[in-house]
C-alpha cells in the first residue's frame, strides 16, 4: 500500500513551519550549516551598521542599509522555513503511522507467564525488559516480542493493511508494535524499548533537524561548500584594502561600503544549496515514509541509490513463512500412524509454527491427544545451526529436521564406538562424510520423497530415531513431513525490474538446495545460496562488500539479524522478528520484499537533487559574481561601467537586486528540494549530461534574468 501525499503547501504545515523558522534562529541551530551561519553573523553585522546609520553615522543612507539587512534576514528565513517545511512534513507523514498511540493502560505482569498477577500501568512508563498481558480489545503499550501465547492482531495503524494478521511466540511472527490491537485471544509480550525510543520515535528524531546526523556525502558536500565560502569571504574581505587604494590613489570615486561587501558576499556565496541541502535529506526520508518504508538511517538512503547487490531470505520474505505441515510421507515399512506420532512426539515443545503445524496435522492423524506427559522427556529445540529438533526419551531418541542433518544424526549413530555422538555439525560439514550409510538407515524410497518435496518448492523435514540398546543405538528413519510454503504473490516482474535497474539478487536460505532452486525459479531471483547458516549469510556481505560493491539486504528472521546489521542498505519485514527490525536500518510496513525498487528510486532521486540543486547553486555564484561585480565597484573603478552589461539603475539597485534575487531563489527552489527531481531509469552518463545541462546552463542564465527583472521593478517602485 502506498500513503497519500500532502500537498506541497499545506496551510496548516506552512504555518507551523513560518513560526519554526523563526525558532530556528537560534545561533546554536544556525552553527549546524556553516554557509547559512555566514549569511546569519551578516545579517547581525549590517543590522548593526543600520542602526548606526539610524544614529546619524550611516556608512550609506539608512534606508539602503535597512533594506539590504531586511533581505539578507530573509534569506536566513527562507532557508530555515524550507528545512521547517522538509520537517513539518516527514513529522505528518511519521504521526499518520503512529496510529491511536495515545495514553494506552497496560497490563503489567509481576512474573514473566501467562497467569502471573497484573497491575494496571500507564503505557509510557514502560521500560525495555517489562512483560505485559494484552488480551482482546487491548492495545498493544509497546513495541516488543511475544513470549507466550497467540492473537490475531490488527495492525492497520501502522501498516494500513486492514487483514487481522497473527502473532505468535516463537518463529519468526513473534514481534508486535505499540499502538495495534489484538482483536482475539492473548498474548504474553516483552517490551523490547524504553518509551520514546521504538524504531517510529527513532525515525522522528531522525526528521527533527536537530538529532538528525549529516550522512558521508553531504559532509563531503558541506566541505565543499565551505570551501567556496572561505574562497569568496577572502575575494571580499581583499576587495576593501583595493578599493580604498584605488580612491586614494586617484581621489576621485567612493570606497566599497562594508553593506556591499556583506551584500556582496551572501550572493556569493553558495547559499541556494547550503540553504536547501538540509531539506533535500528530510524530503527523503518523507519519500521513504510515503512508500511505506520507516527509515531510521539517512545514510541507508543515501546508500539505497547506489546498490548493486541484493540479498534477500528465503522463508517469511519471499514466501509468506508461515511454513506449515501439509503430509506425512512413512519411510518403506513404517505406519502412517507411527511417523504421525514419532513427528508429534518431537514436536511438542517445538514452539515454531513448523513444530505447531505438525501437532495439529499429528492430531488429524488420529495420534493420541494428551502430551507426552513424560517427566524423563528432554527437548531439543530447533536451532539454525544444527537444523534440528526433537526428544530424548528414556531408550529413545525422535529427531526432526532437514534431510543433511538428520543424515549426520544417524551416521553419528553408527559410528565405531569410541566416537563421540555429536549434538552439533562438525566445523566444516563438508569433511565429514554421511553418505555412505547403509540402505537400512538411509532408504532409497526417503531420499525420493525428500527430492519430490523439495522440487514442489515445500521443505521436507525427515523424522528418524535411534532406539538405545545398552551401548548401542540403531538409527531408523521414520519418513518425512512435507512442509509447504508460498511465494508472495507479483514478485517475478519485480525482481524483473530490479534487473533492468542493474541489480543482482540472491536468494540466502537455511534450506536445501532443490527446495531453494524451486522457489528461486518461481520467484525469478538471478541466483542462490542454499544450507545457509547465519555465518554464511553473514559472509556472503562481507565478501561481496569487500568486492567494493553496495550491499541491500531484506530479511525477517532473528538469524538473518547479523546480516542485516552487516548490510549497507537493510530493510527488515515488518512482519518479522524485533530481532531483524532492531539490526536493519529500515522496515517495510508492508513486507514486501521488492520494495527495494522504491527504496533504490528514492535514494538515486535524493542524490541527483542534491546533485542538480549544486551545480544550480555554484552556476548561479558564478554568473551573480559578472553580474554585480562590475555594478558594485563602478564607483570606484568608474572604467568598470563599459563591464555593466546588464545596464542595471544604479549600483545601489544593482546590490539590492542581487540580493533579492538570491533569497528568492531559495523559495522558488522548495517545491523542488521536496518533491525532488523526477527519476528516470537512464544510464548515470546520460542522466549527468541532462542534469548538467538543465541545472549547469540554468543556474548561468537564471540571475541575468532575475536580476534585470528585480532592478526594473526598483526602478518602477522609485527605490532606486
Ligand atoms: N522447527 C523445526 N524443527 C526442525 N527442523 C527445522 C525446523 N524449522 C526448520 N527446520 C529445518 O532447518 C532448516 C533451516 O531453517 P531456517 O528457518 O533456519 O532457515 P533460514 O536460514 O531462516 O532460511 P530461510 O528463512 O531463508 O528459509 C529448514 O530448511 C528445515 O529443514
Ligand atoms: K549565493
Ligand atoms: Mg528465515
Amino acid at each position: 500500500m502506498t500513503r497519500k501525499s500532502l500537498p506541497l503547501f499545506d496551510p496548516a504545515l506552512m504555518r507551523a513551519a513560518l513560526l519554526e523558522s523563526f525558532a530556528k534562529l537560534d545561533p546554536r541551530q544556525q552553527w549546524r550549516n556553516p554557509v547559512m551561519f555566514v549569511v546569519y553573523v551578516g545579517s547581525l553585522f549590517t543590522s548593526a551598521l543600520w542602526v548606526q546609520a539610524l544614529a546619524g553615522h550611516g556608512e550609506a543612507p539608512a534606508w539602503f542599509i535597512g533594506t539590504v539587512t531586511l533581505w539578507l534576514w530573509f534569506t536566513v528565513l527562507f532557508a530555515n522555513f524550507a528545512e521547517a517545511l522538509a520537517e513539518g512534513r516527514a513529522r505528518a507523514q511519521a504521526a499518520s503511522l503512529r496510529g491511536m498511540k495515545k495514553t494506552v493502560l497496560a497490563k503489567k505482569l509481576a512474573a514473566p507467564h501467562f497467569g502471573a498477577a497484573w497491575t494496571q500501568t500507564p503505557g509510557e512508563s514502560l521500560r525495555r525488559g517489562d512483560v505485559v498481558l494484552v488480551e482482546t480489545g487491548d492495545l498493544l503499550p509497546c513495541d516488543g516480542e511475544v513470549i507466550e501465547g497467540m492473537a490475531s492482531v490488527d495492525e492497520s495503524a501502522i501498516t494500513g493493511e486492514s487483514a487481522p494478521v497473527i502473532r505468535e511466540s516463537g518463529g519468526d511472527f513473534s514481534a508486535v508494535t505499540g499502538g495495534t490491537m489484538v482483536l482475539s485471544d492473548w498474548i504474553v509480550v516483552r517490551c523490547s524499548a524504553d518509551p520514546g525510543e521504538s524504531f517510529l520515535d527513532r525515525m522522528i528524531g531522525l526528521v527533527e533537524g536537530a538529532k538528525r546526523r549529516k550522512t558521508p556525502n553531504e559532509i563531503a558536500l558541506t566541505i565543499l561548500l565551505v570551501a567556496l565560502t572561505l574562497v569568496f569571504l577572502l575575494v571580499t574581505v581583499t576587495l576593501l584594502p583595493f578599493s580604498i587604494y584605488a580612491v586614494n590613489a586617484s581621489h576621485a570615486g567612493a570606497p566599497v561600503t562594508l553593506t556591499v561587501l556583506v551584500a556582496l558576499l551572501v550572493c556569493l556565496i553558495p547559499t541556494t544549496i547550503g540553504g536547501l541541502l538540509s531539506a533535500i535529506g528530510v524530503a527523503g526520508m518523507g519519500r521513504m515514509l510515503l512508500a511505506n518504508v520507516v527509515a531510521t538511517s539517512g545514510r541507508a538512503i543515501e546508500a539505497a541509490g547506489d546498490v548493486d547487490v541484493l540479498l534477500l531470505d528465503k522463508t517469511g520474505t519471499i514466501t509468506l513463512g508461515n511454513r506449515q505441515a501439509s503430509a506425512f510421507l512413512p519411510a518403506p515399512g513404517v505406519g502412517m500412524l507411527e511417523l504421525a506420532d514419532a513427528a508429534r512426539l518431537a514436536s511438542l515443545a517445538d514452539e515454531t509454527p513448523e513444530g505447531r503445524s505438525i501437532v495439529v496435522l499429528a492430531r488429524q492423524h488420529g495420534t493420541p491427544d494428551e502430551p507426552a506427559a513424560d517427566p524423563q522427556a528432554s527437548f531439543v529445540a530447533f536451532s539454525a545451526h544444527t537444523r534440528m529438533s526433537g526428544v530424548d526419551l528414556p531408550g529413545r531418541s525422535i529427531r526432526k529436521g532437514s534431510a543433511d542433518a538428520i543424515k549426520r544424526w544417524c551416521a553419528d549413530a553408527l559410528a565405531p564406538p569410541g566416537q563421540p555422538l555429536r549434538a552439533e555439525p562438525p566445523e566444516d560439514a563438508s569433511r565429514h562424510d554421511p553418505a555412505r550409510l547403509p540402505d537400512d538407515a538411509w532408504p532409497a524410497a526417503v531420499v525420493r520423497h525428500v527430492e519430490e518435496v523439495a522440487r514442489r518448492g515445500g521443505t521436507p523435514l525427515v523424522v528418524a530415531e535411534q532406539v538405545h540398546t545398552g551401548t548401542a543405538r540403531h538409527p531408523c528413519v521414520l519418513g518425512v513431513v512435507e512442509l509447504k510454503d508460498i511465494v508472495k504473490s507479483g514478485i517475478k516482474e519485480r525482481f524483473a525490474q530490479l534487473r533492468r535497474m542493474g541489480i543482482r539478487t540472491v536468494m540466502i536460505t537455511g534450506d536445501n538446495r532443490l527446495t531453494a532452486a524451486a522457489i528461486a525459479a518461481e520467484a525469478g531471483v538471478d541466483d542462490f545460496l542454499a544450507e545457509a547458516t547465519p555465518e554464511n549469510k553473514l559472509d556472503l556481505i562481507r565478501k561481496t562488500q569487500a568486492e567494493g560493491r553496495l550491499v541491500a539486504m531484506t530479511g525477517d528472521g532473528t538469524n538473518d539479524a547479523p546480516a542485516l546489521a552487516q548490510a549497507d542498505v537493510a530493510v527488515a519485514m515488518h512482519s518479522g522478528t524485533q530481532a531483524a527490525k532492531e539490526a536493519g536500518n529500515m522496515v517495510d510496513l508492508d513486507s514486501n520484499p521488492t520494495k527495494l525498487i522504491e527504496v533504490v528510486e528514492i535514494g538515486k532521486q535524493m542524490l541527483m537533487t542534491r546533485g542538480a540543486l549544486t551545480t544550480f547553486s555554484i552556476a548561479n555564484d558564478i554568473a551573480k559574481y559578472f553580474a554585480i561585480i562590475p555594478a558594485a565597484f563602478v564607483a570606484t573603478y568608474p572604467q568598470l561601467g563599459a563591464l555593466n552589461v546588464m545596464h542595471l539603475t544604479s549600483p545601489d539597485s544593482a546590490i539590492l537586486a542581487a540580493v533579492i534575487f538570491n533569497a528568492l531563489i531559495i523559495v522558488v527552489l522548495i517545491p523542488l528540494a521536496l518533491k525532488g527531481v523526477r527519476y528516470r531509469p537512464l544510464g548515470a552518463a546520460v542522466l549527468l549530461r541532462r542534469n548538467l545541462l538543465l541545472y549547469g546552463l540554468g543556474g548561468i542564465v537564471a540571475p541575468f534574468i532575475g536580476i534585470k527583472l528585480i532592478d526594473m521593478l526598483l526602478t518602477v517602485l522609485g527605490l532606486s
